[in-house]
Order: structure tokens, then C-alpha cells, then sequence
């Protein structure tokens, strides 16, 4: 048995979306064929079934990397192979509006969980396949929403304290956005043999204004949600 996911390995397929929402999780099941809770415990909430007569699971991770690193960590114990996260993020370029999918080539790694896994200068990259497999399947299920690709920047911090956001610098390099687990997923995919990738539904500008108007809670990030849970569904299946 998984230790935190209470999760039975024998049970577990070996392709799973993850998300932070474990009510996210929920939904995204409720599309799966057979569709059956295969564990919950604290955030992670498990689920199993078959998409397009393929089995796969959807688990959440919670909010942050350290939580989220436990959730990998164990799927990497069950044996599972291709992890794609299904998440949500503020946008780094004014291009990249509210309800705009963006599937993560890479992510900078400004998170303390990683900088104690790996040295300094190890890169936090998506698998090309899952990348590739994404972008393929957006084409099929992302209709009239925008998708953009490129890197990402994954952050401890959703509330500010006295010191300042890193957003403008990030912004001029041309960063697309910004989450808090894609390195978690990305290091640990590749520490453990796993071929990880990302895909996230944007809710509004990150400058440091962000916070008082963020609302993930509307019909556009709810569209644009159902867009990248299908889109992640496809590829999940499709990598090889
Ligand atoms: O919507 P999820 O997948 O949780 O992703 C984003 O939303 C949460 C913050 O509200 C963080 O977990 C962040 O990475
Ligand atoms: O970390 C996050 C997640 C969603 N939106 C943000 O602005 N930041």
C-alpha cells in the first residue's frame, strides 16, 4: 500500500493525470469509463477507470511543491510511467489571456523542494514526448482557446510577505506563466524514470495585483479547465 496516497499499487494504472483540486480530480474522472475511487487520504484523492479503453488515473496533489513532490514520489513507487498534471496559473505575458491553455516546456525552479533533491543547475524539463503529445492532442479538443508553449516558473509563494514577486524579471525572459509544482513533477519524473509533462488553464496577469482579482472560479477557467482535462486525457494515452 502507498503510504500517503493509500493507494494499492496492484490497483494503479501506469498512466495518471494529476492536479492540485482533488474536486478537479473528481471531474476529471467523471469522464473516464468504469470510473472507480481507488484511494483517499489528506489531499490526494485517487481515482481509476479507462479512457478510450485505455486504464488510467487521475489523483490530486494538493497545493505546493513539498505536498505534491510525496504524490510523485509514491506514483513512482506504484510503477506508473506517464504523469500529466492538469493545473491552473497566473500569465506572465499579456498575450496569454485569462481562459488560454499553456503546456509547459520547462519550468524554472524558484521552489526550495527540488533545491533539496538535485544541485543547483540541474534543469526541470518536461519529457519531449508528453510535450509533443499535448500540443497534438490541443489541436483536437482546444477549439476556439489559445494554447501556448514554452517555460513556466514554479513558486513557493501565492501570498506575498514583505519581500517582492520575481514576476518582472521572469516577465523579460519571456517566461509564459506561473504555477507551484511543475519542477516537483518534472525532477522527480526524472529522477524516478517517469515521462512527466504539464499542461495549465491561465486565471488572469500575475503582477502583484494578481491576488486581490484571482477568481479560478468562473465559466471561462471552467472551459478552459474541461479543454485541457480532455487534451491531457488524449495524450496520457498516447505516449508510448
Ligand atoms: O490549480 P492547481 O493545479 O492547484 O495549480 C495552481 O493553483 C494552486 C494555487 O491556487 C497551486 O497549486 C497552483 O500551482
Ligand atoms: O500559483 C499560481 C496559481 C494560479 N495562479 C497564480 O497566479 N499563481
Amino acid at each position: 500500500m502507498l503510504t500517503n496516497l493509500k493507494v494499492d499499487p496492484e490497483q494503479l494504472p501506469k498512466r495518471v493525470i494529476v492536479c492540485g483540486d482533488p474536486k478537479r480530480a473528481a471531474l476529471i474522472a467523471s469522464k473516464l469509463d468504469d470510473q472507480r475511487q481507488i484511494g483517499e487520504n489528506r489531499e490526494y484523492h485517487s481515482y481509476a477507470g479507462t479512457w478510450k479503453g485505455v486504464e488510467v488515473a487521475v489523483v490530486s496533489h494538493g497545493v505546493g511543491a513539498p505536498g505534491a513532490a510525496v504524490c510523485f514520489e509514491e506514483l513512482a513507487k506504484g510503477g506508473v510511467q506517464v504523469i500529466i498534471r492538469v493545473g491552473t496559473a497566473g500569465s506572465y505575458q499579456k498575450e496569454i489571456e485569462t481562459g488560454s491553455l499553456v503546456i509547459s516546456s520547462a519550468a524554472v525552479r524558484q521552489d526550495g523542494l527540488t533545491s533539496q533533491l538535485v544541485p543547483a543547475g540541474f534543469p526541470a524539463v518536461a519529457n519531449r514526448h508528453v510535450v509533443d503529445a499535448l500540443v497534438q492532442a490541443s489541436g483536437a479538443n482546444a477549439s476556439d482557446l489559445k494554447v501556448f508553449e514554452g517555460i513556466t516558473l514554479t513558486l513557493d509563494v501565492f501570498y506575498s510577505g514583505v519581500l517582492e514577486f520575481p514576476h518582472k524579471q521572469y516577465q523579460k525572459a519571456g517566461v509564459l506563466a506561473v504555477e507551484m509544482e511543475n519542477t516537483a513533477l518534472f525532477v522527480i519524473a526524472a529522477l524516478r524514470g517517469m515521462k512527466a509533462g504539464s499542461i495549465l488553464a491561465i486565471d488572469g496577469y500575475a503582477d502583484a495585483d494578481l491576488l486581490e482579482s484571482y477568481n479560478p472560479h468562473t465559466d471561462v477557467m471552467a472551459k478552459a479547465i474541461e479543454a485541457e482535462s480532455l487534451i491531457a486525457l488524449d495524450a496520457v494515452i498516447t505516449v508510448s
